[in-house]
């Protein structure tokens, strides 16, 4: 199958347990759940997106025709040397892309294999390491994995209760947007009294890089 990719770069990943870790970020265009048009933000089932994922024309993005394709530009953005490898699949929605034979490709490689995801798809088997990051009002499919994200304060979607998911990992995310400060402070008292929940802040925001 081809893939739709709006970027693609190297970088460390800025949130949650592998934060600090390097990564090629491989940004799937088109969502499930914003059409990505300021114009329908208000009466999208996510509101409160960062992210431009529309198109295919930014770094490192194009059209690719298979996973064959779409692994080797990964691997010579990643560059030289094939220890630790790792590839954060993105988007977007990236489940909407993703399949069992770009996970196979990108493992034959020397890549591990991570996905960032809205958990309203399964994903395809093989991936090493999935990120669930649901959204209030949304179906909500995907309730086991590696950590769980929650994008945090959603007023229908609070964190309490949650725990007892089949997650590695709880952490809250401030929202990021005119709030950030307050949501900030919000997600700091929440988890110091909730202490299977942790905080995850977005730190490629902070020192500017992508
Ligand atoms: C742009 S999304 C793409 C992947 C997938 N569609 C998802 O929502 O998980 C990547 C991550 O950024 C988070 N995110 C998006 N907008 C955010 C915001 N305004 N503040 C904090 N995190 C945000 C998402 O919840 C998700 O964990
Ligand atoms: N550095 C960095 N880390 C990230 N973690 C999740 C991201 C995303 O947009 O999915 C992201 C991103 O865009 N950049
Ligand atoms: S589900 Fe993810 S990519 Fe889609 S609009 Fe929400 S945060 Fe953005
Ligand atoms: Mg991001």
């Amino acid at each position: 199958m081809a893939y739709s990719v709006k970027e693609m770069f190297k970088t460390l990943q800025g949130e949650g347990a592998q934060t600090g870790r390097a990564a090629v970020f491989c940004r799937f265009a088109g969502c499930n759940l914003w059409s990505g048009r300021e114009q329908d933000r208000t009466s999208a089932a996510c509101r409160f997106c960062d992210t431009d994922f529309v198109g295919t024309d930014g770094e490192g993005g194009g059209r690719f025709a298979n996973a064959a394709a779409l692994a080797a530009a990964i691997a010579q953005a990643w560059g030289v040397g094939r220890a630790h490898r790792y590839v954060v699949f993105t988007g977007g929605e990236p489940l909407l892309q993703l399949d069992a034979a770009l996970v196979e490709a990108m493992h034959g490689e020397g890549f591990e294999v991570a996905v960032e995801t809205n958990g309203t798809l399964e994903p395809p088997s093989g991936v090493d390491w999935v990120c669930v990051s649901p959204k209030a009002g949304t179906e909500w499919v995907l309730r086991a994995g590696h950590e769980l994200k929650l994008v945090y304060p959603q007023p229908a979607l609070l964190p309490d209760g949650l725990e007892g998911l089949g997650f590695r990992h709880f952490w809250l995310q401030p929202m990021d947007g005119p709030d950030r400060a307050r949501n900030t402070d919000a997600a700091v008292t929440y988890c110091r009294e909730h202490p299977r929940w942790r905080l995850s802040l977005q730190t490629h925001k902070f020192i500017g890089i992508p």
